[in-house]
């Protein structure tokens, strides 16, 4: 079995890219977010990442990871998955997403939070 790392380049079915430096012994890593699409008319910039992932000998390893979009918007997404091996010998990420956006008003505070899902597989 593949241990699973993180580490490089990976695409999703948006066309956003994330670059995650290298994995610490501990699981923890930091990387960037390149987003192809926003809801903010600000240019798009690179994004900080932290996450952590599991490091089980037995690979397929479940992780998380916050993008907090400086510059460009005021809103944070943290995403949870799994890395699989697919039988092509490939990995793929299933991944889960919230999207938290400022709100100006606590009374739109039920509207700030969005959920999505996507795949990321390498660059
Ligand atoms: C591009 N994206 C992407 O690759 N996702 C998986 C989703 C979840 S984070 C969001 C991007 C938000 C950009 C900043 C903003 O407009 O608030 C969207």
């Amino acid at each position: 079995i593949k241990p699973c790392n993180l580490t490089g380049w990976w695409e999703n079915d948006l066309g956003s890219k994330m670059q995650v430096f290298e994995v610490g012994k501990d699981g923890t890593f930091s990387g960037q977010y390149h987003t192809a699409v926003s809801s903010t008319k600000k240019p798009i910039q690179p994004s900080p990442v932290t996450g952590s992932q599991h490091l089980d000998e037995d690979g397929q390893c479940t992780f998380g990871f916050t993008v907090n979009w400086k510059k460009f918007s005021d809103s944070t997404a943290v995403f949870v998955g799994q890395c699989f091996n697919g039988d092509d010998g490939k990995e793929v990420l299933h991944t889960s997403w919230l999207l938290r956006e400022k709100v100006d008003s606590e009374l739109d505070d039920w509207k700030a939070t969005r959920t999505g899902h996507n795949t990321f597989t390498r660059a």
